[in-house]
């Protein structure tokens, strides 16, 4: 065990690492001479080097053609959006026209719960995990005001057992509880501060079987867990890519509709660009949405904004969902190891042991409580290491296997051990 806590033993892991050419695709923050040992690319992913280029050759393009643009060659900006449709659906399982890259996580939330959340008297309910992150939470708690109903009943938050975790159990007790109640289950892919992930499949097996339609939020999943959206049946699904897809601060979001949805009846708020791109430009009154996740958009997209996630795409193709998965679960297992072995008496870890049911994330829990822990927190900001704080009292470290190393796990774990010692 013991072994593990060298600095040959991070060099060798790292030498074998079949993705450690990506690393140097990735611009390592440094601050001053100090570089960091970053950990936080499940808030704001690491920005990719193509990421410059790709953003320029918009701006040249607008530069050198103006509003013709959106009309001359491969990356026309009329079809912009579809050029990363592909590699997206590749990454969360889903087909093509499952999905689409348009406006935000909390805006895709709110507008596609216009399509999924169709309230009624007899079955009015949200049913959402408790402590979710709070944009979630208040997107679905104005849904529920919206449509004329009361959160105080109406919006039912699951709560984690003692441990903090939930399982999928606690979601079958509260459908088993309140399903006929229930008309959208909106659950997350994994529990931002917990690290929790959970089996889409089944949670939409269980609310299927009480009659609601299923939606996920995976703001920490996409990018981040091999996912089949197609197969586990979701009803919808959002996210962010700013986080493992790494496309920059604010970056374009995600959405999946499942294909048995892709008819065009479904209400929704309109807007041109879900218009059937062969007769948009026709400029008549009605709107005929495009069949599928496209016909959900609202606007024509920001294609500088949209532009870094194609340079991120390009790596995610390369190395594969399997073998980042591989990665992150060796990555974060010697992170585990190490902590359990060497730091032992510091902190508690609060994400599940079991791998099945976590992605690259440990949320870490100082012994002392909350003072210690913001302590801990500080001192490793100041010597390099970049995790980040969640209240009340968890500091959660990220490996992301694009770009982390054992050597920076090996960090992490040592600079912890000098602030214990010192
Ligand atoms: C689970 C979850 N939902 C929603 C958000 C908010 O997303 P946005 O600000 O992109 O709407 C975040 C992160 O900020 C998140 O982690
Ligand atoms: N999007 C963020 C931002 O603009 C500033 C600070 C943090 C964020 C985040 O994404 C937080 C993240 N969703 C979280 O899991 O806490």
């Amino acid at each position: 065990m013991s072994d593990f806590f060298t600095d040959d033993y991070a060099a060798t892991a790292d030498a074998a690492d079949p993705l450690q050419r990506f690393r140097a695709q990735f611009h390592l923050p440094r601050f001053g001479d100090v570089e960091q040992a970053y950990f936080v690319g499940n808030s704001l992913g690491l920005q990719p080097r193509g990421a410059r280029a790709q953003v320029e050759d918009v701006l040249d393009k607008w530069a050198m053609e103006a509003v013709e643009g959106h009309f001359r060659g491969s990356s026309q900006w009329m079809t912009y959006h579809g050029l990363v449709g592909a590699q997206l659906a590749e990454i969360v399982g889903a087909q093509p026209e499952e999905v689409v890259a348009m406006n935000s996580l909390t805006a895709n939330l709110h507008f596609l719960m216009v399509g999924f959340y169709r309230p009624t008297a007899e079955r009015p309910a949200i049913l959402m995990e408790a402590g979710a992150f709070p944009s979630d939470r208040y997107a679905l708690e104005s849904q529920v005001r919206f449509h004329g109903f009361d959160p105080d009943t109406d919006l039912i938050e699951v709560q984690p057992g003692a441990d903090g975790l939930f399982g999928t159990d606690a979601i079958a007790a509260a459908l088993e509880q309140h399903g006929h109640r229930v008309a959208l289950v909106l659950w997350p892919g994994v529990q931002y501060r917990t690290g929790e992930a959970f089996d889409l499949a089944e949670i939409v097996r269980l609310g299927h079987a009480a009659g609601a339609v299923v939606g996920f939020d995976l703001a920490h999943a996409a990018g981040n867990l091999p996912l089949q959206l197609h197969d586990s049946n979701a009803d919808f699904a959002v996210w962010c890519h700013y986080k493992y897809l790494n496309s920059g601060p604010g970056a374009v979001a995600g959405a999946f509709v499942h294909a048995r949805h892709a008819q065009t009846d479904r209400p929704r708020f309109a807007g041109w660009w879900g218009h059937d791109a062969a007769t948009r430009f026709r400029m008549g009154p009605d709107f005929q949405p495009t069949p599928g996740a496209e016909g959900w958009q609202l606007s024509n997209p920001p294609i500088l904004g949209l532009a870094p996630l194609r340079a991120s795409l390009d790596l995610f193709t390369e190395a594969g969902m399997p073998a980042l998965r591989a990665k992150s679960e060796t990555l974060t297992g010697y992170l585990e190891t190490l902590i359990r072995s060497q730091l032992d008496d510091v902190l508690d870890i609060a994400t599940p042991r079991d791998v099945a049911r976590r992605g690259a994330q440990l949320s870490l829990r100082v012994r002392g409580g909350r003072e210690q822990g913001r302590a801990l927190f500080e001192y490793l900001s100041d010597n390099g290491v970049l995790g980040d704080w969640r209240e009340p009292d968890v500091i959660r470290i990220s490996p992301a296997p694009l770009y982390n190393t054992h050597a920076d796990v090996l960090r992490f774990v040592r600079t912890v051990a000098r602030w214990r010692d010192a």
